[in-house]
């Protein structure tokens, strides 16, 4: 199926047939920052990263470019001027960190294509990977994801949560990140209907003027993590022609397929989906646990019926890997190696 019935912008539709059809994206950034060795148990979360280690931030980039991602997300998910402010940083300097994200993930894509440009991995006989294009998007996660206190995956802003609040709370970052050099801004996890609504009028209000994508994560296959409906969800992100995606993220295998065909109820954009590896994040102990023993194996063969249910972008959220990508980019186009 694939692009059968989707008329995606021009830009995705450019960008996809440039790929083969299908495009890859990456895994899981923070986790594998972690599984590096790096201790993020805080509230900047990978941002603090961009502070403390940003070439490990590159390298992670560079792995999942190699393992044959075609779209790399930048490590702005938690990076948020408020953020920044509390850890004692000046607005400059946080402001500063928020482009440096971005630049990161950029000078990744630049010595990607320099190494494919010399044949570096034939050289190294790693694993054949073939030139193909790459877009760098820049993340932005919800408020939730800056409090850090749990309602990224509970969407429960509270009775008084408005939709100016939301908007004043993501404007300057989403600024800062379209001219920052990135090809689109990743709206990633995103938990509810106001704050996708909020989204929404800010690219409008702001004139950004480089295409999004609207990511939601569930824990049902039928809500977002709010309770929203995902129907509902997607004709937000439907409504607004900046808008080249719809899909869902860090959410579990096993509900991806459902929610694959709720979106297409409602919208023709094309669908992105990049699930988490199957684990549950437990927000009081800041620990991933182990659900139903959901396996990377498990987790790749549900590709080709993301596939058939209509997806076209395919990658990895939390506790994903380079493994993953390098899987799913078998999956899709048949690679022998
Ligand atoms: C909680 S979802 C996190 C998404 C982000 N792009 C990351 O991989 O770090
Ligand atoms: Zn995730």
């Amino acid at each position: 199926m694939g692009l059968e019935g989707v008329e995606p912008s021009s830009f995705m539709a450019d960008f996809l047939a440039g790929c083969g059809g299908y495009a890859v994206v990456d895994g899981g950034l923070a986790t594998e920052l972690e599984r590096h060795g790096q201790d993020l148990n805080d509230h900047l979360w990978s941002a603090k990263c961009l502070i403390s280690f940003p070439q490990l931030v590159r390298r992670v980039h560079l792995d999942y470019l190699e393992a044959g991602a075609n779209v790399i997300i930048s490590a702005s998910y938690q990076a948020t001027i408020q953020g920044f402010e509390a850890k004692g940083l000046s607005v400059e300097e946080a402001e500063t960190l928020i482009k440096r994200s971005v630049e990161i993930a950029c000078e990744a894509r630049e010595i990607y294509l320099q190494r494919c440009a010399k044949g570096y991995w034939d050289f190294f006989d790693s694993p054949k990977i073939d030139r193909h294009p790459v877009l760098v998007a820049a993340s932005v996660g919800s408020y939730g994801a800056y409090l850090a206190d749990g309602s990224e995956y509970s969407g429960n802003y509270g009775a008084s949560m408005t939709l100016e609040t939301l908007k004043e709370f993501h404007r300057r970052r989403l600024q800062i990140l379209a001219n920052s050099g990135a090809d689109l801004i990743a709206f990633e996890t995103i938990p509810n209907k106001l704050e996708a609504q909020a989204y929404v009028e800010l690219l409008k209000e702001e004139n950004i003027d480089i295409p999004a994508w609207f990511s939601f994560s569930s824990t049902d296959g039928t809500n977002v993590v709010s309770g929203d409906p995902i129907i509902e969800c997607a004709n937000i992100a439907d409504s607004c022609s900046q808008v080249v995606a719809v899909g869902i993220n860090c959410t579990p295998p096993r509900l991806i397929h459902g929610l694959i065909l709720s979106i297409r109820k409602v919208t023709n954009k094309p669908v992105i989906i990049y699930p988490n590896s199957g684990e549950t994040y437990n927000g009081e102990t800041k620990q991933w646990e182990k659900t139903r023993g959901e396996t990377e194996e498990d987790f790749v063969s549900y590709v080709g019926k993301w596939r058939d249910a209509g997806a076209c972008l395919f990658g990895g959220c939390c506790r994903t890997t380079p493994n993953t990508i390098r899987a799913i980019s078998r999956v899709l186009f048949d690679k022998s190696s």
